[in-house]
């Protein structure tokens, strides 16, 4: 669905069917709904940066854009947090432009900094969104509240429901949005096949038992109830770098105590090596482990279940093996190319563990040692910009080498190059029937050609082939749900990987 015709065709439909106004994400896609309507447009950017947690709209020079591409109003995270352009900066810049302002705000406290900074609309957009568990219901008590600081009060935030959209109208919002329930079909579909899902829960014909499956990372973790490849519940808790494993498990037994009497096993996947049910860093950057962490240990005494951990890249390789991308196949090798470089291996059947798969930490010979993923993942595609004095991140460059500026396409081109020589000798080493390949990086528009397009010198015996992954950020979850799960096609296997 990440494609201008489709964004074009969503919003042509809304406002057919009535909808006054829309709200649109990326510059690209501003420019090309402003091309198809004449419609109020609410812009926005979203951008994950490594050094701050703000997303929505956080530099200047997105807001300009926007305005430029022909939004009438940009909206921008308004928060209370680390950022790179305060609220007044990009306040004056969109008036500069001549175009109304909305602040996405998490709180009635952000509103009253935003309004004070002269906003024209305040949104309940991040609400439920700055920390902690995020909630299912919309924030209808904000809106009221703000409502009472000003009346172009904006109600946005899972309103999912005709009904909830009435309750936030009732509170006295000025326009309501409606983000997933239109545009977001595979969410959508996604809450069909979870309520279908939990019907189904342990059914007999389906052979499979729940499993609650953990995914620690290293800024969130995500506990899920499995099912085969179905996640029949989800819930996602920030991991607390400081607090260490003791608190993350504690915060996951508390947060899933609801779930407590629908499982029998548990599955964790987690960022570092694993060995012998120990867990320890590899990048320590990444997530402070303690070394040799009894991590299976400590959740079968707390949960009081039986569990089995494995990495998260080794998980998603079984779970794209089982369910995804690499069904049917004997050999497969997941690559995850993202902020690092992650992956497994799945040789006739058998996942490999401990150490194996860890493909970014592989030295090149041509770079000066350094690992590959310094110099190809998200975190270097970043770094490569800032030295040609761009402050963007990984997503910025894909969209800057998109809109055809050259510098942005040879960073990613470097990058594509080098993950097609990984995949190269990953081909010499294993000879997988497939490369699975994940990640923000990996699965942006164009890479995955750009990678084949190096192995077109080669014989097609030698030449790997690239499968895009198709879990998503489930695939772990998925995978070592599966591991530890009992279920009639996964039987000896968690056994087998443990010896
Ligand atoms: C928190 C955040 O990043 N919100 C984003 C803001 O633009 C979007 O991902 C949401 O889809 C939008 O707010 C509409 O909400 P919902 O999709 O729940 O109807």
């Amino acid at each position: 669905m990440d494609h201008a015709d489709f964004v074009t065709g969503f919003a042509k439909a809304a406002l057919d069917a009535g909808a006054r106004a829309l709200r649109i994400e990326s510059v690209d896609y501003v420019k090309a709904v402003r091309a198809a309507v004449t419609a109020p447009i609410v812009g926005i950017v979203k951008r994950d940066l490594s050094d701050s947690p703000v997303r929505i709209t956080p530099f200047v020079s997105d807001a300009e854009a926007l305005a430029d591409a022909g939004a009438d109003i940009v909206a921008f995270d308004a928060t209370d947090r680390a950022r790179p352009a305060s609220v007044k900066e990009l306040v004056h810049a969109i008036k500069a432009k001549g175009k109304l302002t909305m602040a996405d705000c998490s709180s009635l406290e952000d509103a009253r900094r935003a309004l004070a900074a002269g906003v024209d609309f305040v949104g309940t957009t991040l609400s439920g969104y700055v920390g902690g568990q995020e909630p299912v219901e919309p924030d209808i008590e904000l809106i009221a509240a703000m409502r009472q600081l000003t009346p172009f009060v904006i109600a946005e935030g899972r309103i999912r429901f005709p009904d909830q959209a009435v309750s936030a109208a009732k509170a006295g919002a000025f326009a309501v949005v409606v983000g997933s329930a239109i545009t977001r079909t595979e969410h959508v579909t996604g809450w069909f096949r979870e309520a279908i899902g939990n019907a189904y829960q342990s059914h007999p014909e389906t052979g499979h038992d729940a499993v609650l499956s953990i995914d620690i990372g290293g800024t969130k973790t995500m506990a899920a109830l499995v099912c085969g490849d179905n996640v029949v519940e989800e819930v996602v808790v920030a991991t607390e770098r400081g607090a260490g494993p003791d608190a993350w498990i504690s915060t996951i037994f508390e947060t899933t105590s609801g779930w407590a009497d629908r499982y029998q096993r548990i599955g964790i996947a987690v960022t570092g090596v694993t060995e012998a049910g120990t867990w320890s860093a590899l990048n320590p950057a990444t997530l402070p482990i303690p070394d040799r962490y009894r991590l299976v240990d400590c959740v079968e005494t707390l949960f009081g279940k039986p569990a089995f951990a494995i990495n998260d890249a080794q998980a998603a390789a079984w779970g794209e093996y089982r369910f995804g991308a690499g069904t049917g196949v004997s050999r497969l090798v997941f690559l995850t190319i993202s902020t690092g470089i992650g992956g497994g291996v799945v040789i006739d059947g058998k996942p490999l563990l401990g150490l194996a798969g860890h493909f970014g930490l592989i030295r090149s010979q041509s770079e000066g040692q350094s690992p590959f993923e310094d110099q190809t993942s998200g975190r270097w595609i970043a770094s490569e910009a800032a030295q040609n004095g761009h402050q963007i991140d990984a997503v910025g460059v894909f969209d800057r080498a998109r809109n055809g500026e050259g510098w942005a396409a040879e960073i990613v081109s470097r990058s594509a190059l080098r993950a097609a020589t990984l995949c190269r000798d990953i081909q010499l080493m294993l000879d997988p029937d497939v490369i699975v390949i994940g990640g923000g990086i990996g699965l942006a528009e164009g890479y995955l050609d750009l990678m084949r397009s190096h192995f077109k010198e080669l014989s097609p015996r030698l030449a790997p082939r690239l499968v895009a992954a198709r879990l998503g950020r489930h695939a772990g979850i998925i995978g070592a749900a599966d591991l530890a799960g009992e279920s009639r096609a996964g039987e000896g296997r968690a056994e087998k990987a443990t010896a």
